[in-house]
């Protein structure tokens, strides 16, 4: 579904700080898949989940999108397939606005210029169905300004809320990495109930090797900006928690 084929970056080129963020990455992604990537700071995760997204773009190399050459489609439209949720729980909802007034805005993401979502009885129910998979009591709160929840709640929501409409991909850039270690698990466990029930094709950037052990049906290692290890669900399956901690020793 997902295709990347001799993806390079190189920043600031010819530059004194020329910098080669990927060195020739090929992968492929099934649909349905969770591949979760770790690997040490520089090693390039960011630029490729960025380069997926669309808002950076490569040096030389193509994305495809279900067979469709993406490379140089801007990140608008490709969102309409991909939603991302990043490390911060304030970016991507408005702090002044309602729970509903967020979703509402969520809603109008991928629909044209122009195009109105009247916060009415139907869509307020329809909002509160889906606040209530996340079993967090919230649906009947769903006027509560969106500033006021705590960063665990609300990076849950940005999840739902992310993952609404044609919505086929899901980036995840240490979607927890800012919250407490209650609130992380919270956000994690939601994350991998939406990729599941929605059967989301997912990506997760991370530097918890916890949550890269429990989570995900693929793993990757990078480094120096190559794939260096590519385990599927199988291989996975029969990783220790003591080989992971090896791979950055
Ligand atoms: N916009 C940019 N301009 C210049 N260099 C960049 C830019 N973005 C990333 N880099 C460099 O590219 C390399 C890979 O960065 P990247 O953020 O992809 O790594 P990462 O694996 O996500 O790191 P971390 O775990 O620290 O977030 C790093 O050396 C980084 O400094």
């Amino acid at each position: 579904m997902i295709g990347i084929t001799s993806l390079y970056k190189t920043f600031n080129k010819g530059q004194p700080n020329e910098m080669n963020a990927l060195n020739g990455i090929d992968l492929q992604i099934n649909q349905g898949e969770y591949v979760v990537i770790v690997g040490s700071n520089g090693s390039g995760k960011s630029t490729l989940l960025n380069m997926v997204a669309g808002s950076i773009s490569p040096t030389s190399g193509g994305i495809s999108i279900d067979g469709t050459d993406v490379t140089k489609m801007a990140d608008h439209s490709r969102s309409r397939w991909i939603a991302r949720v990043f490390q911060n729980p304030l970016s991507g909802t408005a702090p002044d606005l309602s729970i509903l007034d967020n979703f509402r805005l969520a809603a109008l993401r991928t629909q044209p210029k122009g195009f109105k979502i009247g916060v009415n009885a139907g869509f307020k129910k329809q909002v509160q169905e889906k606040i209530a998979l996340l079993n967090m009591g919230l649906e009947n709160k769903t006027h509560q300004l969106m500033g006021s929840l705590s960063g665990g709640q609300r990076q849950a929501l940005t999840l739902l809320m992310s993952v609404m409409d044609d919505c086929r991909i899901l980036l995840l850039d240490e979607p927890s990495a800012a919250l407490d270690p209650r609130s992380a698990n919270v956000v994690m466990q939601t994350a991998d109930k939406l990729i599941s029930d929605f059967k989301l094709t997912a990506i997760l950037v991370t530097h918890n090797l916890k949550d890269a052990y429990t989570y995900g049906n693929r793993i990757i290692q990078m480094q120096e900006g190559i794939i260096l290890h590519d385990l599927n669900s199988a291989q996975k399956a029969t990783l220790t928690q003591n080989d992971l901690f090896g791979w950055f020793s």
